[in-house]
């Protein structure tokens, strides 16, 4: 069963800089989207900078609204995201230290969404949550500057489960780690997968990122999606295939590794 579908969702943007004779000309960013994602399914989205894919996330947690084009969580259709769908599809931004308040303590980073809940539940929540996203409760009295990224990426995944979400929009969650980092991060998003059946949209440039996380992916170009695929070994649209050959390969061949030395 799909836990979210969009079907021919379009967006445009008013281009203030080209207003012409009182008239604000919009620019086309999404052009009839349709995706659908399976429950306990990753599904990544690749493309280009500029391509729309932040819009797409945007359009998906309610952060801005379709021109045209239907939405569905759930199996309930709606022409625009609807306030009840926001505790279960949540978003998790690339940035994990613009996105925490530098002034809360990681408890409080944690607790802010829980603040209605009684305190004894909101105490023993965090603690579970942290404990979930393998963090000691060491850190409960820290700041966000005093944690590493992939420990301040740990934190942002924590608050989005503290909702209790069916979906997590990953939004390049993981591009500003490093590698080691990343690799820890998928496995946590893979626990996370099995143990609560999440799914998630995995938006990313990496084809590798893709290949260990999503069973499944679309290609966005230029606001439309040109490709839905299983296997970045078969890609069949240009871009894609530019993407394929721009990835460094896993175990370079003798000539590669000349080349890459000189
Ligand atoms: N609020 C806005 N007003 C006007 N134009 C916007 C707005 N937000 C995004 N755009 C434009 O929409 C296009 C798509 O932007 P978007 O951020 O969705 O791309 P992206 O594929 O996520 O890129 P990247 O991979 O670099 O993050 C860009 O040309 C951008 O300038």
């Amino acid at each position: 069963m799909s836990v979210f579908e969009a079907h021919d969702l379009c967006k445009s943007y008013a281009q203030p800089r080209q207003k012409f004779l009182g008239k604000m000309p919009r620019k086309m960013i999404l052009k009839q989207v349709s995706l659908f994602i399976e429950q306990g399914e990753c599904v990544a989205l690749i493309g280009p900078s500029g391509s729309g894919k932040s819009t797409l996330a945007k359009l998906i947690v309610g952060l801005e609204k379709a021109d045209a084009g239907m939405l569905s969580f759930c199996g309930q259709q709606a022409t625009s995201f609807q306030p009840v769908w926001q505790q279960e599809i949540q978003l998790v931004f690339q940035n994990p230290q613009a996105a925490l308040n530098p002034q809360m303590t990681i408890f409080e980073c944690i607790a802010e969404p829980l603040r209605n809940a009684h305190q004894q539940q909101i105490d023993e929540k965090v603690r579970a949550l942290l404990e979930e996203v393998g963090l000691s409760s060491e850190l409960l009295t820290c700041y966000p500057s005093d944690l590493s990224g992939g420990q301040q990426q740990r934190v942002m995944i924590a608050r989005a489960l503290s909702r209790q979400p069916k979906l997590l929009i990953l939004d390049e969650a993981v591009s500003s780690l490093d590698m080691m980092i990343r690799q820890q991060i998928f496995v946590l998003l893979k626990r996370l997968q099995e143990q609560r059946g999440l799914s998630y949209l995995f938006i990313t440039h990496d084809l590798r990122s893709v290949e260990k996380m999503a069973t499944r992916f679309y290609v966005l170009y230029d606001g439309e999606i040109v490709e839905e695929n299983t296997s970045i070994h078969t890609l069949q649209h240009p871009f894609s295939k530019a993407l394929y050959e721009a990835m460094l390969p896993l175990y370079p061949s003798r000539k590669r590794r000349e080349c890459y030395a000189k």
